[in-house]
């Protein structure tokens, strides 16, 4: 059934029964292709019908559907044109596995980010009513998303606004891991209930539907009848911030959702239609782990096992089992997750120290802050986050934890680039945004031993403390020169020579010794620095190394625009030392998806490429030893 569909119009043609077919033909393609290129899974699964539905009703070249988060908008890719590109999904000059607008007229607002499909839709319907144009607009978020800051401060304006706005609540109960929080609790009571799911009307048909207080309730007693409400009228939670609450209904009943989104375009205002969805319905290993199957690298069907197992430890590993160790001997330890346990490598911690453990949801902005209070009273709080996800919570660093000079640790993860989620997910800028905050200390170790290490230090320290590090295996270097940890001292890896100067960053580091290796057979002579402290730098080992090479390299995944070359840039300026410092960083640029190794390949940042432009440069007949004072 599924070759039948080009486009979504083909979908008007198709009756009940066929649209079935089509439903287990689309998880079957998704299975097929998400095994062989990795991806989110179980999400997408469980939004075949509702996505079906949104395409035989709303017209998506003119109508506006927003995907939070836009990991589940595969589906939709697959209805609108991007069938023959499926395979590519993720891969490098493939498709993007988010909404993106460059790809496809059906796409109207680009995400990666949970929590922004509300205040984005709300600023489209804004648009339109102001154009005086007619077309609809649909947010689809999920339950988990529901959870983030941005989406109540969407619902409290939206609600206001009175703007025709369709907000779908996708809710299959389950964030990554699973669902947590109030809201989370509210939903399965509406879920749970069975008044609730038959009753949908508005609150006077539901209180005669009840003979035991019926009609004169409503007659005598007004005021009771907002108690009433609050007890049995489903969603009156955002009925009170001035949506039309409708549902819960079945999110895998086609014709129910197609009847009701008929309906929802002609209900003026605001609408939340609270949609139900099994995360991985259809695959049953899905059904079984969702929260495995959230996000998966290539898997064999049959057994949902990974194609190529990577035994090795991840960083994410270290840190949480490190994490574990020194919550062992320090009552103070707490850890926390913006909804991320098993990304971040919390899990053990969770499981361990169950009350010392705090799942906050996708709410970034809160952690850090219920962070700072937790420091104020005494604990060392832990909270782990991905680089792109701690943008977030910028203010919050600055204004409550570093402001006061708390002692809370940040375990920034999936430092750098992190391959096929792409531009919305690489950890480009932690560097460049918390150098400048000050009390901030800042490290990175240059493997998992190190990064153990660098935590046990940090423990130790007053104040706050950034540590970040890349997606993925750690690194275990033979041979590394095991020196403690000191604040702001670095470590010099490789001693080989005076032409050039190698500053690298984190795991950075491998790539550099074997750098150094090559330059050797070369005839270029290098040292090589492993850079420990982003801050405070290490400014004597700088200035006297800087002085005693030809030239100065910085190897960084970071964006070169404030990262650790610019700094060092700016640093010997200040002390009148003039040498350039030339930053092997990102580019002023959002970097696409793709593996990471292309991606170096692309940006210079592979061992080859360095390798040649040292080479160059010191060939380079212009190449000038400029003496320093
Ligand atoms: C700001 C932010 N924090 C964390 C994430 C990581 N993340 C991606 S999807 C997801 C869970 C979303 O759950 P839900 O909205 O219920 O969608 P579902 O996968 O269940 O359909 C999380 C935590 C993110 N994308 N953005
Ligand atoms: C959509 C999203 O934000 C997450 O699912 C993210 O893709 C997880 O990335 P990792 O695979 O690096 O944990
Ligand atoms: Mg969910």
């Amino acid at each position: 059934m599924l070759e039948q569909i080009n486009s979504p119009d083909d979908l008007k043609k198709l009756k009940n029964n066929e649209i079935k077919i089509l439903a287990e033909d689309i998880r079957r393609f998704l299975v097929d292709s998400v095994s062989k290129t990795g991806g989110h899974l179980a999400s997408n699964l469980g939004v075949v019908e509702l996505t079906l539905a949104l395409h035989t009703v709303f017209n998506t070249l003119e109508d506006k559907i927003v995907w939070d988060v836009g990991h589940q908008s595969y589906v939709h890719k697959i209805l609108t044109d991007r069938k023959p590109q499926f395979h590519t999904i993720r891969q490098y000059k493939g498709i993007s596995g988010f909404p993106k607008r460059y790809e496809s007229p059906h796409d109207h607002f680009d995400t990666g980010h949970s929590s922004t499909s509300i205040s984005a839709a709300l600023g489209l319907a804004s648009a339109r009513d102001l154009n005086k144009d007619k077309y609809a607009v649909v947010a689809v978020i999920g339950d988990g998303a529901l959870t983030g800051g941005m989406a109540f401060e969407a619902l409290n304006h939206a609600g206001q606004s009175k703007k025709n706005l369709i907000v779908i609540l996708n809710d299959n109960e389950m964030s990554i891991s699973e669902n947590v929080g109030g809201l989370s609790n509210y939903l399965n009571k509406i879920r749970t209930n069975t008044v609730y799911s038959k009753v949908k009307g508005d609150v006077e048909n539901l209180i005669t539907s009840i003979p035991a207080i019926g009609k004169t309730v409503i007659k005598t007693a007004g005021k009771a009848k907002d108690c009433i409400k609050y007890l049995f009228v489903p969603g009156a939670l955002f009925e009170e911030l001035g949506f039309k609450y409708i549902g819960p209904i079945d999110g895998h009943n086609y014709s129910e959702i197609c009847k009701v989104l008929k309906s929802c375009k002609n209900i003026p205002g605001p609408i939340l239609l609270h949609v139900m969805t099994q995360k991985g319905k259809g695959y049953a290993l899905a059904e079984k782990f969702p929260d495995k199957f959230h996000g998966v690298n290539p898997f064999k069907i049959e057994t949902g096992k990974p194609i190529s197992s990577n035994k090795n430890i991840t960083y994410s590993e270290v840190a949480g089992n490190t994490l574990v160790a020194c919550a062992e001997k320090d009552k103070r330890v707490v850890a926390i997750t913006a909804a991320m346990p098993g990304g971040t490598g919390l899990s053990p911690f969770a499981k361990r120290f169950p009350e010392r453990f705090f799942d906050v949801g996708i709410a970034e902005q809160h952690a850090v802050t219920f962070a700072a209070g937790m420091a104020v009273s005494g604990y060392k709080p832990c909270f782990a986050v991905y680089s792109t996800f701690l943008q977030r919570a910028y203010d919050q660093v600055v204004h409550d934890v570093c402001l006061q000079n708390l002692p809370v640790i940040f375990l920034i993860d999936r430092a750098g680039l992190v391959g096929n989620d792409g531009e919305t997910h690489h950890g480009s800028f932690d560097i460049s945004f918390l150098s400048p905050v000050p009390n901030l200390t800042i490290m990175s170790p240059k493997n998992g031993w190190e990064l153990e290490k660098m935590i046990e230090f940090a423990m130790q320290h007053h104040g706050p403390v950034a540590i970040r590090y890349p997606r993925g295996s750690a690194i275990t270097m033979e041979n590394s020169i095991k020196n403690p940890i000191a604040l702001g001292k670095s470590e010099i890896l490789y001693e080989g020579g005076n032409d050039a100067f190698i500053i690298a960053v984190g795991h950075m580091n491998a790539y550099a010794l074997k750098i150094c290796e090559e330059l050797k057979e070369k005839s270029i002579g290098s040292t090589l620095c492993n850079f420990r402290f982003i801050k405070p730098m290490d400014e004597t080992m700088l200035i006297k190394q800087v002085k005693n090479h030809k030239k100065v390299y910085v190897i960084e995944d970071n964006a070169k625009i404030g990262g650790v070359g610019s700094q060092i840039q700016a640093l010997l300026n200040n002390y009148r030392i003039l040498k350039e410092v030339n930053t092997i960083g990102l580019p002023d640029a959002f970097i696409e998806h793709g593996d990471v190794n292309t991606l170096y390949q692309l940006y210079g940042l592979s061992i080859e490429e360095i390798v040649n432009r040292i080479t160059e440069d010191f060939a380079s007949k212009n190449f000038k030893n400029i003496r320093i004072r």
